[in-house]
């Protein structure tokens, strides 16, 4: 488990995090999300003890990472996959964290395999694309056999087989007693993988909770035949709708709702669903109107 306590860093007059807190459960993958600026990699570099902060603190599994005999034995950590030195293969990258790690050789074999590299051992990481560093990073990442991840937007530069792999390693992960906590601008992949989301606006928390309950803030996107009748049906049930530019009603309320409205008008539905799911209430909670 990772516990954030109010955690602060301040950078001469800037105050790039500000009394952040939250908590990633076991078993569980959390979602970081925050515009540029808005504090995740400090965040993380402080998780991770890279960056000290200026005030507060974080427990991983009950233990500051400075504490730990050998961090990447219970935290395996991805903050920057571009960083990895360009002259090493990708076998001696991990042979070599390996021997950080005191993990036998061998398992740095098993681990390319594992993350889809085999085929790749002898090559420079100089010569590798961005996606297949990502896959690296990862496999570093895991060799210790730790139970806690931090990855840094790991889902950037990997192509769709490659982000659906990662996917299943990162829900496989916690289904077996895992802690993952990763950022990412990827929306869509963000909301198909974590259960839960802590959003980061100008330094500070905006949202903390689980992916459906933020969702289920996204309200109901519905479109009828006659569009002002529903918009005059929905007023009247007391639901708050917006006509968007394509005609559709942006509806604050659930589709249940909706559709319980709308029969009851007798009006004809020719789309129902979801909100603009995680894109839409990412916009809502970190925009200069939110702030
Ligand atoms: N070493 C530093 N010195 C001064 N300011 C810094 C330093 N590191 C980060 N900052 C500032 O702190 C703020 C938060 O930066 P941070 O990199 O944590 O944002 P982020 O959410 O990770 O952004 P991105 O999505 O662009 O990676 C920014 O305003 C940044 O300019």
């Amino acid at each position: 488990m990772i516990n954030v306590e109010n955690l602060t860093k301040r950078y001469a007059h800037h105050l790039a995090v500000d009394n952040v807190s939250f908590r990633c459960e076991v078993g569980s993958i959390t979602g970081f999300l925050g515009p540029n600026g808005a504090g995740k990699s400090t965040t993380l570099r402080m998780l991770t003890g890279l960056t000290p902060p200026t005030s507060g603190h974080v427990t991983i599994d009950g233990s500051s990472y400075a504490r730990l005999p050998n961090p990447g034995r219970l935290i395996g950590v991805m903050l920057d996959a571009a960083a990895q030195h360009p002259g090493r293969t990708g076998l001696e990258t991990l042979k070599l964290t390996a021997r950080l790690l005191d993990v036998p050789a061998k398992e740095a074999v098993q681990m390319l395999d594992r993350v889809g590299l085999a085929g790749a051992a002898k090559r420079r990481v100089g010569n590798y694309s961005l996606g297949m560093r990502q896959r690296l990073g990862i496999g570093n990442a895991l060799l210790g056999d730790p139970s806690v991840l931090v990855l840094d937007e790991p889902a950037n530069g990997m192509d769709p087989e490659g982000i659906r792999w990662m996917r299943g390693l990162l829900q496989d992960f916690a289904a077996g007693g895992g802690t993952v906590l990763l950022s990412s601008h990827l929306l869509g992949e963000v909301q198909a993988t974590v259960d839960r989301l802590v959003v980061i606006g100008n330094g500070r928390i905006v949202a903390d909770g689980s992916l459906d309950e933020m969702l289920a803030g996204s309200g109901t996107v519905v479109r009828a035949v006659d569009g002002p009748a529903l918009a005059a049906a929905l007023a009247g049930a007391g639901l708050t709708a917006t006509t968007r530019d394509d005609g559709s009603l942006h509806v604050v309320g659930s589709a249940e709702e909706v559709g319980r409205v709308a029969a009851a008008s007798g009006a004809v539905l020719t789309a129902l669903g979801e909100g603009g799911g995680l894109e839409d209430v990412f916009f809502r909670l970190t925009s200069p109107a939110a702030a």
